[in-house]
């Protein structure tokens, strides 16, 4: 079973190693054995006083015990030639599977375990063959050997010796049962404690604040209690199937030792010199044996690592459906009927229709929850639709290669990721061969002259990692600069600004004004401005469009929008003029109420 994960892993390509070694391994374990079984007609020939007999059998001692050695040599080069195999093709094959799964894929939990496979799980998945295979094969197929080779000196004893085996193998399942059962509870409570602390120390701000430290403290605490508690228990459950492993090896070896002795009172006295070669024997047999079940708890764990594997490799890309011979010419992009829900029975967008013509700007609204960023993402492709057809240029995304689809889009969403080198090699992961003066352009688009103008090190300032050595709003607009540098044909921005201040909003919607009639813009924004200016406001809720229209079209309405519309206004110190919905949409609407 578990060789067969290890060659599903490796792949058909590199099967051979993994056979060879095992190949390889087996024949060290059968000739080991065969060796040890050579010490019978020495001691034979000793006891019966024939030192030259003895002497017969000494070149074919030091063969097999050279035999083994070199085949143990050649069985170790074997297992770590099995190992860079794993390294090499495991973080190829998971890296490689992983850029073809759809951006949804990469969910906070999905990506903590990725990194946690990829590190601590590859390391455990290649100690597999030295530190557990090995051992294990020599632990069991060499006292095979010897016992099958005893029967041809005393049946009777080999039969005795036999008897461990089948015990062995039940207590080597017993324990990997067990550990199983314990292994799922503690990795429960081990995230669970993990992200308590995270949120623990994440929100210490908070819990400070309201001087409520100690309930903060309480659920860690708990989920820490929880965790020894589960490490205890596995403790307890893995002990009694080592002591059983290693109390099984003590009886065995009085048993034998009663047999030996049973069968010299009653026995031919011509047969004592065998006897005691078989107490030789019979240490060969036990001692291996005492540690088969601490091997359970190796396999298991790398076992367990297999599967986290197995699982990143089993997540289905998204199905392409007959490739494009030539990609979209024009942009605009349509939802047909589009339903979508992240869980089975939970709806989070109903038949949604929606055409946004190219080179338009839409405004997308809706309260908090209503399926905002989920419109924008399944634009994204970050997952397919539950029903419906989403197309840009008329062209169904299922269609579109991804890297098509991803040359048309420029996104930039709420959780804005930067990488650590500098400012200027963010922005440039928008288009590597922009020019200085594009740079530049973009630059004063998304206002970043200004952060620019601050740091010592201007365009080469570094940004720290996530972007750490920036500010909220100085990170959005180095992702805005990058998502403009890029030029795509189509823009998506999910509260691409709400980490700005006042004066920055708007200037970054001036920016975005700039691109209005350029690019199919849309938009998740609170900015009044950026709204009132978009050719149509979508205005979403309980996951159905409510309202479309523009800015005067909708105030008209009297519907939501208007509602919205009167109150962010008066919240936010701008009045309405009486005027409003005979004047063409521009920033003269709007006087101060100050
Ligand atoms: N990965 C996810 N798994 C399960 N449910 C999700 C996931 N992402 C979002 N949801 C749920 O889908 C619904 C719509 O979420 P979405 O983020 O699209 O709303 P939104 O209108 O953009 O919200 P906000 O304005 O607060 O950003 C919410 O009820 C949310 O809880």
């Amino acid at each position: 079973m578990i060789v067969r994960r290890l060659a599903g892993l490796l792949g058909a390509d590199n099967e051979p190693v993994l056979r060879r070694y095992l190949w390889l391994m087996l024949v060290c374990c059968i000739v080991q054995g065969f060796t040890f079984v050579l010490v019978v007609p020495i001691i034979q020939s000793l006891l019966a006083g024939d030192a030259r007999g003895a002497a017969w059998w000494l070149p074919l001692l030091a063969l097999g015990t050279a035999t083994t050695w070199l085949l143990n040599y050649a069985a170790t080069v074997g297992g770590f030639r099995v190992a860079i195999k794993l390294l090499e093709t495991l973080r190829h094959r998971v890296g490689d599977h992983v850029v073809s799964l759809p951006l949804g894929w990469f969910t906070p939990q999905n990506t903590g375990r990725l990194g946690l496979t990829l590190s601590q799980g590859v390391m455990d998945i290649l100690g597999l063959p030295a530190r557990q295979l090995t051992p294990l094969m020599r632990a069991t197929v060499t006292p095979l050997v010897v016992v099958a080779m005893m029967t041809f000196f005393d049946w009777r004893l080999a039969a005795m010796a036999a008897v461990i085996f089948p015990g062995v193998a039940l207590i080597y399942w017993w324990a990997g049962r067990l550990g199983r059962a314990t292994d799922r509870a503690v990795a429960a409570a081990a995230a669970e404690a993990g992200e308590r602390m995270v949120e623990f120390a994440q929100n210490q701000v908070v819990l400070r604040a309201y001087g409520c430290s100690d309930c903060g403290y309480a659920l860690f605490d708990a989920a820490l209690l929880a965790q020894s508690r589960a490490n205890r228990r596995q403790l307890w459950l893995v002990l009694p199937p080592l002591l059983a492993n290693s109390w099984l090896a003590q009886l065995s070896f009085l048993l034998l030792m009663a047999g030996i002795t049973w069968l010299a009172i009653g026995g031919d006295p011509q047969h004592l010199p065998t006897l005691i070669a078989m107490l030789v024997l019979i240490n060969r047999v036990v001692d291996p044996l005492t540690e088969v079940a601490t091997y359970s708890a190796g396999i298991r764990m790398a076992s367990a690592q297999m599967e986290a594997v197995e699982t990143i490799l089993s997540a289905e890309p998204l199905p392409l459906l007959r490739p494009l011979a030539a990609p979209p010419a024009v942009f605009d992009i349509e939802l047909d009927q589009v339903s979508f829900s992240y869980r089975p029975g939970v709806p989070v967008l109903d038949t949604i229709n929606l055409k946004l013509p190219a080179n338009t700007t839409t405004a997308l609204l809706g309260v908090s929850g209503s399926g905002k960023t989920t419109i924008l993402q399944l634009i994204a492709r970050f997952h397919d639709p539950s029903n419906g057809t989403v197309r840009i240029g008329g062209v169904d995304l299922r269609r579109l290669e991804t890297a098509e689809l991803m040359r048309i889009i420029s996104p930039v969403f709420q959780d804005t990721y930067l990488f650590s080198g500098t400012l200027r090699e963010n922005v440039l992961l928008g288009r590597l061969t922009a020019s200085e003066q594009e740079l530049e352009q973009v630059m004063k688009l998304a206002r970043l002259d200004e952060v620019i103008e601050r740091l010592p090190g201007g365009w080469d300032s570094p940004v720290g990692e996530r972007g750490s050595l920036l500010s909220g709003g100085e990170r959005q607009r180095v992702c805005i600069a990058r998502a403009l540098l890029k030029d795509a044909p189509i823009m998506l921005l999910d509260e691409a600004a709400s980490g700005l201040d006042g004066e920055n909003q708007s200037a970054v919607s001036e920016g975005l004004r700039m691109l209005h009639g350029r690019k199919t813009l849309l938009v998740i924004t609170h900015q009044l401005e950026a709204i009132r200016n978009a050719d149509r406001i979508v205005v979403l809720d309980h996951q159905r469009i409510v309202e479309q229209g523009n800015h005067l079209q909708l105030l008209a309405a009297k519907g939501r929008y208007a509602a919205f519309w009167q109150a962010r206004s008066a919240s936010a110190g701008w009045r309405l003029l009486a005027s409003d919905r005979d004047i063409a949409p521009d920033r003269s609407h709007y006087a101060s109420a100050s």
